[in-house]
């Protein structure tokens, strides 16, 4: 099967490292053409870690070519990327073709839909609640692969393309899926922007000064009741709408294989076991420049729409728009083109089943 994955970052790396090795042909795409050249050239893409592999990959050097070709197509880049990235791939999307969206957020799928449906294309797209690897590329043709998820929330758009999603998916990466009720369990099982908001915000100023730091050592008792208070308000949010979705706990236990126990608690294993990772050395990190405007805004303005606040992601925004000098809200690009904010709680559930029609 033709995978074809857009972005050549990390998760993209690992993601194709993990299809060769499982015999599926993967071809990647990067929207510059920057982090592909390596490999374009002829080199082997290697990944160690958590999936040990040396495989050619196929390049394509256009998304026309990434995307017709393909028989799946699976978007694997920050969401500050994904409007540029849907907006060139939709022309030459084809009608049945799956779209996979892994790590979903900020409704980049209603978007995708909505694009679509001015073509009158119609075709699943399936959306992830996180990725199914995590890591850091090395280099220009290697990617070191942390961990490999045991569960996946899935999802698709339109709801009724459930059963075609999870077949898919479990067909291409085994048996790690977990059926959720639809793109709004979704939209709020992406855990990375509340984890990211405690972590960056209380570490801003390592970040800053690029110091060389511990993630997971760094999340101490006190980030982590923070962290643990911000998934309190999305757990609420999701209750309201009545869709179920991962604890935090349970999200960092099952991705990073350690014993239940508090945040904290799970971080400074991770760290004892020397898998604790390193923080962001720089203020122009994707912790703080994709979770703030596209996770952490979004999760506000659900909370807004059913008339209960979020006040901690709130004064999350607030704050470190303050810090970086501008509202970080206006860096969504998506969310303009939906309207979300002025719907009701009831249409934007029915929107999030049934997509756009063209
Ligand atoms: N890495 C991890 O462990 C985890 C990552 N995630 C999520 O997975 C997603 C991918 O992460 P990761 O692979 O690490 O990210 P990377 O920063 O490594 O992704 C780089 C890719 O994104 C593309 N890109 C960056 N900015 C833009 C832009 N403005 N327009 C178009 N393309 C752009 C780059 O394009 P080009 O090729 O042109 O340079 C490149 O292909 C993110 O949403 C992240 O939050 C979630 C959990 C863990
Ligand atoms: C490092 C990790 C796995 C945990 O914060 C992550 O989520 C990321 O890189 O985005």
């Amino acid at each position: 099967m033709r995978v074809s994955i857009l972005g050549a970052g990390a998760i993209a790396f690992g993601v194709a490292a993990y299809l060769s090795k499982e015999g599926f042909s993967p071809t990647l795409w990067s929207p510059s053409g920057e982090r592909t050249r390596a490999l374009a050239s002829g080199e082997p893409l290697v990944a160690t870690g958590a999936v040990e592999t040396t495989a050619t990959v196929r390049v394509a050097g256009e998304c026309r070519e990434a995307v017709e070709d393909a028989d799946v197509v699976m978007i694997a880049l920050p969401a500050y990327g994904h409007k540029k990235v849907i907006d060139a791939a939709v022309p030459y999307l084809k009608a049945g073709t799956p779209v996979i969206i892994s790590s979903h957020s900020s409704f980049g799928a209603l978007y995708l839909s909505q694009r679509l449906a001015r073509r009158q294309v119609s075709l699943p797209i399936i959306v992830w609640g996180t990725t199914l690897v995590t890591g850091r590329q090395s280099s220009a043709t290697s990617v070191q692969v942390a961990t490999v998820r045991q569960k996946l929330d899935v999802a698709t758009l339109p709801a009724s393309a459930a059963d075609e999603g999870f077949e898919l998916c479990t067909k291409l990466f085994g048996d790690r899926f977990v059926r959720r009720d639809g793109l709004l369990a979704i939209a709020l099982s992406n855990l990375n922007p509340q984890n990211h908001l405690g972590i960056a915000l209380l570490n801003l100023t390592r970040m800053e000064k690029g110091e060389t730091w511990s993630q997971g050592g760094n999340v101490t008792p006190a980030v982590g009741r923070f962290i643990e208070a911000l998934d309190a308000e999305r757990l609420a949010i999701a209750g309201h709408f009545g869709v179920s979705v991962r604890t935090v706990e349970e999200h960092f236990s099952l991705s990073f294989h350690v014993p239940m126990g508090t945040v904290s608690e799970m971080n400074q294993e991770m760290d004892r076991q020397g898998r604790g990772g390193l923080g962001p050395t720089t203020i122009e990190s994707r912790y703080i420049l994709e979770d703030f405007p596209f996770g952490i805004f979004p999760t506000a303005v659900l909370g807004k729409i059913i008339g209960r606040p979020a006040v901690l992601h709130e004064s999350g925004i607030s704050i470190m728009s303050a810090a970086y000098g501008r509202d970080l809200t206006a860096d969504n690009d998506l969310l303009p083109a939906l309207s979300i904010e002025g719907m009701s709680a009831e249409d934007l559930q029915s929107i999030c089943r049934n997509g756009y029609q063209g």
